[in-house]
């Protein structure tokens, strides 16, 4: 249900704590995070005006070179955090996890600045986040331990997209809503309230210049939805690809469809491009708030524990039946995918 020109973010965090008490670290945390969203909006939204945001320096965790922008957000948002009842930082831009309060409650896992192929071409951005309980287990001395849990730990995730508006996008648990920025006001305001996707839509997205890299599931799903109604799905469908995992999500939540970044032959490419603690758990504990299913092609992204800060896992999402489709195709079960003779002998991608 869409609720224009609504309550605040900071209203509707007052009704979160109301309702459990104990999120309220996470509600001021939520509160750091979404003023300095605000700020690198206002960068973002400058463009070449602010200067060079795309200017290569570094290298990340990841090996991506890291641009202007890259380093901007992610000074931001841990001036942000060092604010907040927050002990522990993984971020994408720093190699290892970052000690703030020593005995703070809550951990943040951040990509600061999502879609950074997209800087320099004045295309969307944005910021991706999950909050978790610090984990003290006694006698572990391991700085990680607190992020090497499953994704239901997560008190809360979101994400910011800077785009022709800036929405921070939020869960505590208890649905998923959208609030746009007013920046008159410099609030941001509810504009979709506990949103529900829709369980089926005919639209998908994967970067497709991969094809060849791709397995045979991911291969024939694709595939069978470039059939359309000539194929074994029976029905067309459309294909977007923004190269912002935010800007998808965002979509995705409004008006349904499947996402894929699974896994490829490229070298390391085996678990795909996305990081579970930063970009894939958050998304996943979002989608599933708004009713819909995110997995690794068949198992829940949710109960997926990492090994290590950095660590990537492939990534479907989306409308449950298109997420549930795609498990088909990896266990065999999908729907007669050689049936037409046509369809095996000039298939448009089989090998
Ligand atoms: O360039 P590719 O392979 O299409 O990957 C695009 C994906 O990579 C990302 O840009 C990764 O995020 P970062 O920009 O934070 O590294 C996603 O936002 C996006 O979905
Ligand atoms: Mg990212
Ligand atoms: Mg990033």
């Amino acid at each position: 249900m869409t609720k224009p020109y609504g309550s605040s973010l900071d209203d509707h965090l007052d009704a979160e704590v109301a309702r459990d008490a104990s999120l309220a670290d996470t509600a001021a945390t939520i509160r750091a995070l979404a003023a300095a969203a605000i700020d690198v909006s206002e960068t973002v939204g400058r463009g070449s005006l602010a200067g060079d945001l795309a200017a290569q320096g570094e290298h990340n965790s990841d090996g991506d070179v890291q641009k202007a922008l890259d380093v901007i957000a992610h000074k931001r948002f841990m001036q942000a955090l060092e604010e907040a009842p927050v002990a522990q930082v993984a971020s994408e831009e720093a190699e290892d996890v970052v000690a703030l309060k020593p005995d703070a409650p809550l951990a943040v896992a951040i990509d600061p600045l999502d879609g950074s192929s997209n800087i320099g071409v004045g295309m969307v951005v944005g910021t991706i986040f999950g909050i978790r309980p610090v984990t003290r287990d006694q006698g572990s001395d391991d700085p990680n331990a607190s992020f090497l849990t499953p994704g239901t730990t997560q008190t809360a995730a979101g994400f910011v997209v800077y785009g022709p508006a800036t929405t921070f996008v939020v869960t505590l648990g208890n649905g998923t809503r959208i609030f746009t920025l007013d920046r008159a006001a410099g609030v941001f305001r509810l504009t979709h309230d506990a949103m529900k996707i829709v369980p089926s839509a005919n639209e998908y997205a994967i970067n497709a210049s991969n094809v060849r890299h791709w397995d045979g599931p991911v291969k024939s799903f694709i595939e069978d939805c470039l059939r359309g109604t000539e194929g074994p799905r029976d029905r067309d469908f459309n294909m977007r690809w923004t190269a912002a995992l935010v800007a998808d999500a965002q979509r995705v939540l409004i008006r349904g469809g499947v996402f894929l970044y699974p896994g490829d032959n490229r070298k390391g490419y085996a678990q795909g491009r996305l990081r579970l603690l930063y970009e894939t758990a958050p998304i996943a504990f979002l989608i599933e708030q708004a009713g819909g299913a995110a997995t690794d092609g068949q198992n829940r992204i949710l109960e997926r524990v990492a090994a290590k800060i950095h660590e990537r896992s492939p990534l479907v999402f989306g409308s449950t039946e298109e997420v549930e489709c795609v498990a088909k195709y990896y266990d065999g079960r999908q729907p007669s995918a050689g049936r037409s003779p046509l369809f095996g002998q000039r298939g448009l991608m089989r090998s």
